[in-house]
């Protein structure tokens, strides 16, 4: 039976939540669980703003139950374990991603896909199993079964690094699953976001040829000098698209709103494969024939599991991946979300929760 939220949740949070649909955050006072026997707790130091947290904020899945706290790239330093635990100690570095509960005991769990456990529970405004809301990193302190709570590698920065947790374990896994991860494949990346400006450092680091298409021209220096992106294709220029037609072994689509695809499947080569992980609101068209003249691929990815993200994390260490960030102060939220709606940021905003977060 679920516990009464003041039995289940008696330690008290802050935060910033958004109470309806206008997705405006404002300071909000909750609590949160006791740590339990396996339940690790931390200060949350920095947390990134995704654009799942926009959509979520303004409800435009339709999903959101408010009040919402959102954020799930988060990382922090542990204040207190529960007995059992065993990964972690107090003063530890740690991440918590887009998931903090899951069955553990289906085939998806037992093969370190909890991102794909029909039973899954999400970072924020998702039931937890004590019949409580999840709460995420846009608030003082997080607690979270350390199954779902990641090691932050000594050499990865916390701010920068932050946005790994989500941006990049949901490009990095589709890049490995797809088998788009072999040095002298090509791959298109599809809007330089968040996601996308990851995504070319994966892929360049797995030794992949890297084409952004993007939207915007005047993004088009900053992917090849700075992101190392190869080339670079404005999206609606046609004589630029007709002639890089046939050419990519696959791309990864991180658009936020709905686009055409067939522009994008021409691209492709034969048995090329076009990765959906954007999340816009209402269904994109598929056209069939372009499919199947090449026996093309249309497919979907969505974050990580544990272990993989754990990998990925340790992998963006060791070369020297992580997003490039503007670092912001909590009550700048509002304003970066306006931001991140018109693509006005390179590439994600990353909020000083421990320096910036004050309690009403
Ligand atoms: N599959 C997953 O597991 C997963 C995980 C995280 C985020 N997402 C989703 O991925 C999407 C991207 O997230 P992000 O944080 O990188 O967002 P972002 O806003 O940082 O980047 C999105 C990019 O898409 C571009 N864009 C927007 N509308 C466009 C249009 N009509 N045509 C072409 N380009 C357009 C923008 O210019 C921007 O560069 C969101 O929908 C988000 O919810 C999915
Ligand atoms: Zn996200
Ligand atoms: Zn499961």
């Amino acid at each position: 039976m679920a516990k009464s939220p003041e039995v289940a949740h008696p330690v008290k949070a802050f935060g910033w939540a958004a109470s309806n649909p206008s997705g405006v955050l404002s300071p909000f006072n909750f609590s949160r669980r006791a740590t339990g026997d396996k339940d690790v707790r931390f200060k949350v130091l920095y947390c990134g703003i995704c654009h799942s947290d926009l959509h979520m904020v303004k409800n435009q899945w339709g999903v959101t139950a408010y009040p919402v706290v959102p954020g799930h790239e988060i990382v922090g330093v542990v204040t207190e374990v529960g007995s059992k635990v065993q990964k972690f100690k107090v003063g530890n570095k740690v991440g918590v991603g887009c998931l903090v509960g899951s069955c553990r005991n289906c085939e998806s769990c037992g093969n370190n896909l909890e991102n794909y456990c029909p039973r899954q529970i999400l970072t924020y405004g998702f039931p937890y199993i004590d019949g409580t809301i999840t709460y995420g990193g846009y608030s003082d302190h997080m607690v979270a079964d350390e199954h779902f709570v990641v090691h932050w590698p000594d050499n990865l920065p916390l701010d920068s690094g932050a946005p790994l947790l989500c941006a990049g374990i949901t490009t990095y896994s589709p890049l490995r699953y797809y088998g788009l991860d072999k040095p002298g494949m090509h791959i298109g990346v599809v809007g330089l976001g968040g996601l996308g400006h990851v995504a070319v450092k994966f892929a360049k680091a797995f030794g992949v040829k890297v084409t952004v298409i993007s939207t915007s021209p005047n993004k088009q220096d900053e992917a090849v000098k700075n992101l190392g992106a190869d080339s670079f294709l404005v999206s609606h220029d046609p004589n630029q698209m007709k002639a890089a037609m046939g050419t990519l072994d696959g791309i990864i689509d991180t658009v936020s709103a709905v686009h055409p695809i067939l522009p994008l499947l021409n691209l492709l080569k034969s048995h090329g494969k076009i990765i959906m992980v954007g999340v816009p609101e209402k269904p994109l068209e598929l056209p069939v024939f372009p499919l199947i003249m090449g026996r093309k691929v249309v497919a979907g990815s969505c974050i990580g599991g544990l272990k993989e993200t754990q990998e990925m994390l340790d992998f963006a260490a060791k070369h020297n991946i992580k997003a490039d960030v503007e670092i912001i102060s909590m009550d700048y939220v509002n304003t970066a979300m306006e931001r991140l709606e018109k693509a006005d940021v390179r590439y994600r905003f990353v909020l000083d929760v421990a320096n910036t977060l004050k309690s009403v």
